[in-house]
């Protein structure tokens, strides 16, 4: 077996460029975008403000977050080419790969075909995303073409607000507000670094951001919240959830939720979702899943000093508001396409194709035998 560590795989710890949007990781456990503190922004402000720091660097004011919200809710109609692709989507598809499709048909239907024009696209992305994977889910589930020209504050109760037919309680747009800001960027993630590579190549926003949602869907990436949901789900309570726990580390099969590729100690946005998750579970009226993950988390760090990564306690929490499993990895690229787009302007800024070495391992150099004698 090669040495993983030796091999330099999955590039760990390599520096493959610079940014000036996020440090991840800093003494073991620190996130920041722009300087401000993850703890700090979730605490005080509303994604939107999040979204508008990545976009422009700097938080907005009271004005300036006016208007970047009334335009926001301004681009939230799905064009009629989009719905008709939508509404062909069958209702087993997965929610993932109706994003990509979303995405990707809006590229052709909203072309990015001159880069000083990037913002814009942009925004229409942060304002579509909701109603693109809402308007198939209700359209495929329940045979309702949904309007998705709301007129609801956040991006977040938007979300809600389409899924549920109805407007969110305070509590759950609360919620939303912090899970999507603790999403939003996140350095050099395998999502955003597929979107980086796709940017080096001077292609277009929609492609970058296209190629992201691929990278985000797998459970080793976005895809781990919905798969720590089918985990806890699994659980009646927590002294099974111990032992199923013993008996997966046993055999050594990986727990999705836990554990990162930066962060040593823990991820600082665990302890955020998850008091949000525990203010859920009292008003839900049913503790099992929280308790259940609790437990998880004791187990996790006792067995293996694993910690729970940012995705665990979003299950529980987004289970509480109601949302299908499915939808869960969605909401992430609601929130992530703000980083992701962040970076492709910043790839662009100061742009060289990214193109990296491999290190040959296959036979020496040979003839090519004629066919009849291979
Ligand atoms: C928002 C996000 O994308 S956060 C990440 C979401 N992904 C998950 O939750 C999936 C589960 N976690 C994992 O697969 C990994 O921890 C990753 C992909 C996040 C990071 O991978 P790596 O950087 O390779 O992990 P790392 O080098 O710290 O692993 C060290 C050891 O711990 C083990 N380990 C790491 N995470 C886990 C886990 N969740 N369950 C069981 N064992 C684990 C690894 O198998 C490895 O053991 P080995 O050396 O015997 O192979
Ligand atoms: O940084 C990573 O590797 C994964 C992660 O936590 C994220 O993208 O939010």
């Amino acid at each position: 077996m090669v040495d993983k560590a030796l091999t330099g795989a999955g590039l760990r710890g390599q520096v493959a460029g610079q940014t000036a949007l996020c440090t991840v990781g800093q003494s073991g456990s620190g996130l920041t975008y722009y300087g401000y503190d993850i703890s700090d922004l979730a605490e005080v402000a509303e994604f939107e403000e999040v979204a508008y720091l990545l976009a422009h660097g700097e938080l907005p004011n009271a004005g300036q977050l006016a208007e970047y919200k009334g335009k926001l809710k301004q681009l939230r109609k799905l064009p009629q080419a989009l719905k008709d692709v939508l509404e062909r989507i069958p209702a087993s598809a997965h929610p993932m790969d109706v994003m990509r499709t979303g995405c990707s048909m809006l590229g052709n239907l909203e072309m990015e075909t001159d880069f000083s024009q990037a913002d814009g696209h942009i925004e229409r992305m942060l304002a579509l995303f909701p109603a693109i994977v809402a308007y198939w889910y209700r359209f495929s589930h329940d045979g309702v073409r949904v309007e998705t020209d709301t007129d609801d504050d956040s991006i977040g109760a938007h979300f809600l607000h389409l899924l549920h037919d109805k407007k969110p309680s305070e509590l759950h747009e609360k919620v939303m507000h912090a899970s999507l800001i603790l999403y939003a960027e996140h350095e050099f993630n395998a999502s955003t670094f597929t979107a980086r590579v796709c940017a080096s190549t001077l292609s277009d926003i929609h492609s970058c951001v296209t190629a992201a949602i691929g990278s985000l869907r797998g459970p080793l990436h976005g895809g781990a919240n919905e798969a720590a949901m089918e985990l806890i789900e699994s659980m009646p309570n927590a002294d099974e959830a111990e032992q199923t726990l013993m008996g997966m580390l046993e055999r050594k099969e990986k727990i999705m939720g836990f554990g990162h590729a930066v962060y040593r100690e823990k991820d600082p946005r665990n302890a955020i979702i998850k008091a949000w998750s525990g203010k859920l579970a009292a008003e839900y009226g049913d503790s099992r899943l929280y308790d259940v993950s609790v437990r998880c988390e004791e187990v996790m760090w006792r067995e293996k000093k694993l910690f729970c990564n940012a995705d665990f306690f979003h299950a529980s929490a987004y289970h509480f508001m109601g949302i299908p499993t499915k939808l869960f990895t969605p909401i992430f690229v609601m929130s992530r396409v703000t980083g992701w787009t962040a970076h492709v302007k910043e790839q662009r800024a100061n742009n060289r194709i990214i193109r990296p070495s491999a290190e040959y391992t296959g036979p020496a150099p040979r003839p090519v035998p004629p066919i009849n004698q291979r």
